[in-house]
């Protein structure tokens, strides 16, 4: 059982509040003349991946406090909890061990007093074996032609990782081109049936539970479209795989369980893409691609796992989430990567953390009185500067930022590189350190601006800085890297989840919105006048079929 401590309630909550009001009128800058130590002190190398946190408003007190604050919280209690195959997703009562999915070595994984590793393995092997298959044209379609295009049809976390993963390792790709459809709106399914041929097309049916409204209803009109094409029913099974937990609704649905790749209830759905939900990642790179993604996760689950949190990179950043989120008032997290290939980082992790830590109820099952999980939000570098990034600069609001840059690129043409990592330095720099009165002043009076239009102008164009972020400098994209940079991430919105007090490997907050739309379909098959809603929700059904 996870520890039930209440986060106000503890010692190193009252000290940070206390320390709060010190620091709060602290200026970054400050605290760097200070320490001139502060970059080495508050940066970790791992391996091929640099994280600098000491443009954070903390000094030594603070780290030692938010330290102090997982101890009190028994965040050591809750690692091991995680990493031993507890059933720590208590409301389902379930373990959480998307960690032994990329497991390495001989030890043993035990879920209930089993081994699951030698499951996970030949699941492994089967993957490889098929996407090989499916990349040397050994799988044929049913007029005997090689594949050439994969449809991903999954959505949530059958979807957001895959995608973000794919889009990642682009330079790592094959010949084979893959589609994701997810959503269940129709122009989804249509638009990316216009893209391929029936005759050389394989679609991979991702849906942990083989219950999900969106996939299910793509997943029909892909094989209704398949039938239509000319193909036999019995061609199916050349076409379609699963990729699930629920073999009896794959075999309900008529994919042959031969061809259903299967992975476990300890897999979250937005902890799966190193499952079987990884198929698509296997068959756009190759086994041994995603074989590293794989290793690169498992050294940030040892890292994670045995490192003291002082050095411990999820720790450190899920306490300065926690020291902006629960002191400073922020509520949002931005992530930022200065990579094109990273475009969906943000969005897959809205899902990793929004859906996990976006709760109200502890563990005891009373409301909490402090704020749970931030909004993740967050596109590429430098297209977020041309955007948002004035808000952030100089709005109202803290937004803590993570920014994220590799040191090669995958496309070193000109000097497009340097210019992207100039944009990504200077960000950072000029958050922290804004830019002050008499250096406004002073551009304004070189430009050949009068007094009186100096006076008018200068305080539009002061930057106050402090604006806090962390920086991952990784050498460059590799499966490798990708990996444990994911793994990271994940450990961070454990930490926050422990600490919050919540459980973060449910999501019954998902179910209401469904329950509904469910009893609405119905509703919508007619065409008589609803009434049984409240007057805004009838007076919209009622327009929308007046209308359609
Ligand atoms: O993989 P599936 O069972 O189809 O689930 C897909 C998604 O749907 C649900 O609504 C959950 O909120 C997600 O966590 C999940 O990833």
């Amino acid at each position: 059982m996870l520890p039930r401590i209440n986060l106000t309630a503890t010692q190193a909550y009252k000290y940070l509040s206390n320390h709060y009001i010190d620091i709060a009128p602290k200026h970054l800058k400050e605290l760097f003349e200070e320490d001139k130590d502060r970059f080495e002190k508050f940066s970790i190398a791992f391996d091929n991946l640099l994280f600098d946190y000491s443009k954070n408003r903390i000094d030594d007190t603070t780290k030692a406090l938010l330290l102090q604050l997982a101890r009190e919280c028994k965040l050591d209690e809750a690692i091991n909890a995680l990493f031993s195959g507890e059933a720590i997703n208590e409301t389902e009562g379930r373990a959480v061990l998307h960690t032994a999915l990329r497991h390495q070595g001989p030890n043993p994984v035990l879920v209930d007093g089993k081994d699951v590793m030698p499951e996970v393995r030949a699941v492994l092997a089967n993957m490889r074996r098929f996407s090989e298959n499916v990349i040397s044209g050994a799988w044929k379609g049913h007029t005997d032609k090689p594949i050439t295009d994969v449809v991903n049809i999954g959505i949530g976390g059958s979807d957001l990782g895959p995608v973000m993963v794919t889009e990642a390792l682009r330079p790592f790709k094959n010949h084979l081109n893959i589609h994701f459809v997810s959503n269940v709106d129709g122009t989804h399914i249509a638009e990316a049936l216009k893209r391929v041929n029936p005759e050389t097309t394989l679609f991979l049916i991702a849906s942990k539970t083989f219950t999900t409204q969106e996939t299910m209803a793509n997943a029909h009109t892909a094989r209704q479209w398949l039938l239509e094409s000319g193909a036999a029913e019995s061609d199916v099974a050349k076409h379609f795989v699963a990729l699930s937990t629920n073999a009896k609704a794959v075999a309900d649905f008529g994919i042959d369980t031969e061809n259903m790749f299967e992975f476990w209830d300890w897999v979250g759905g937005r902890y799966s893409l190193w499952s079987a939900i990884g198929l698509s990642i296997v068959l756009s790179i190759g086994y041994e691609n995603f074989d590293q993604l794989l290793q690169g996760a498992n050294a940030a689950d040892d890292h994670f796992h045995h490192t003291p949190f002082e050095e411990n990179i999820p720790v450190i950043m899920a306490l300065l989430g926690i020291w902006y989120n629960n002191f400073f008032d922020s509520e949002t997290q931005a992530i930022l990567p200065y990579d094109q290939y990273l475009h969906r980082f943000a969005a897959y992790f809205q899902q990793g953390d929004m859906e996990s830590n976006g709760k109200y109820v502890d563990r005891t099952g009373a409301p909490v009185d402090y704020q749970t999980g931030p909004i993740i939000w967050g596109e590429p570098g430098t297209n977020g500067q041309h955007a948002f990034y004035q808000l952030i600069h100089q709005g109202t609001k803290l937004i803590p930022c993570d920014f994220i840059a590799p040191a090669q690129s995958h496309n070193p043409i000109g000097e497009h590189h340097t210019l992207l990592l100039s944009n990504f330095f200077a960000q950072t720099e000029a958050l922290m350190n804004g830019k002050e009165e008499d250096e406004v002043v002073a551009e304004l009076k070189a430009s050949g601006k009068s007094d009186e239009e100096i006076s008018r102008l200068k305080t539009f164009k002061v930057f106050e800085g402090n604006r806090p972020s962390n920086s991952f400098l990784i050498k460059k994209i590799t499966p490798y890297t990708l990996g444990s940079l994911i793994a990271l991430y994940e450990h961070k919105i454990f930490v926050q989840g422990i600490i919050w007090n919540i459980f973060s490997f449910d999501q019954w907050g998902v179910e209401l919105g469904k329950q509904l739309a469910g009893k609405i379909l119905p509703e919508l098959r007619n065409n008589e006048p609803v009434s049984t809603h409240d007057a805004s929700t009838n007076g919209l059904i009622n327009r929308y079929k007046a209308w359609r």
